[in-house]
């Protein structure tokens, strides 16, 4: 896949979408899950508040939030695959006390209003819009002044260094054979290329900042194979 199309990055995700959550658990060990909290930690989600789930894939973010958000508040997953949204839904209709919408729908063009969100996060979704500086500019439109925003992805260390060593034998050695053995081997090899032409940290605080962030930093976790972008409105 040269460019993004975003068709096929919906097919894609359309196809995985029954095996998206044990292959996550199975390939991090379940540390995303340790990953996801650890990004809540920079947005502060509190009582009352309208939080927004871009990329929200099966849910595991948004359903998060809502616990966090009551009384009084929302939380919004959207993404524009059905497959995973239809797994959220079915998550979320276990709890049916905590709320949730949900919305198929672009994250370049959500079709809500300016300021419409007090937080929001993006995970492991930022990566694989056709255009990252089009995404940032969508999230910060969709933010009310001052608010926080998290994107947690994959991190993009030195190609040299120790981690991106790690990395590559990571996603060439485990999670592509671990896709294969699913019957999935050409959607999950889509990781490794879309990092390749994911923005760096740096690069990401910059865009930030151009989408006209108050504030954007960049840190990676686990030592260095993922990143947050921490972003204030
Ligand atoms: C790797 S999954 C991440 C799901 C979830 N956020 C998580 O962390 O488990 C990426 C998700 O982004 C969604 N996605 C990709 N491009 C999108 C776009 N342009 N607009 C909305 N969602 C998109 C995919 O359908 C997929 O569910």
């Amino acid at each position: 896949m040269a460019t993004v199309d975003p068709r096929q990055i919906s097919d894609l995700f359309d196809t995985i979408a029954p095996r998206y959550d044990q292959l996550n658990d199975l390939l991090s060990l379940g540390l995303h899950r340790l990953w996801k909290r650890q990004a809540l930690l920079w947005l502060r989600p509190s009582p009352g508040q309208r939080l927004l789930d871009l990329c929200c894939g099966t849910g595991d973010l948004a359903l998060l939030l809502a616990s966090r958000v009551r009384p009084g508040g929302l939380v919004l997953g959207l993404d524009a695959a059905a497959a995973p949204l239809a797994i959220a839904q079915r998550r979320a209709e276990r709890q049916p006390w905590l709320p949730l919408q949900w919305q198929q729908g672009d994250a370049l063009a959500t079709g809500l209003a300016d300021g419409w969100a007090d937080g929001a996060v993006m995970a492991y979704g930022l990566r694989n819009l056709a255009d990252p500086a089009a995404g940032l500019a969508e999230l910060r439109r969709l933010l009310r002044a001052g608010a926080r925003a998290v994107v947690l992805d994959f991190n993009r260390p030195d190609s040299a260094s120790a981690p991106a060593t790690f990395q590559r034998f990571y996603l060439r050695r485990l999670v592509v054979p671990a896709a294969r053995a699913v019957g999935l081997p050409d959607q999950y090899a889509w990781l490794e290329e879309s990092l390749a032409r994911f923005p760096t940290g740096p690069v990401q605080e910059e865009l930030a900042c151009a989408a006209g962030f108050a504030a954007a930093r960049h840190r990676p976790l686990a030592g260095g194979l993922m990143g947050l972008l921490e972003l204030q409105a």
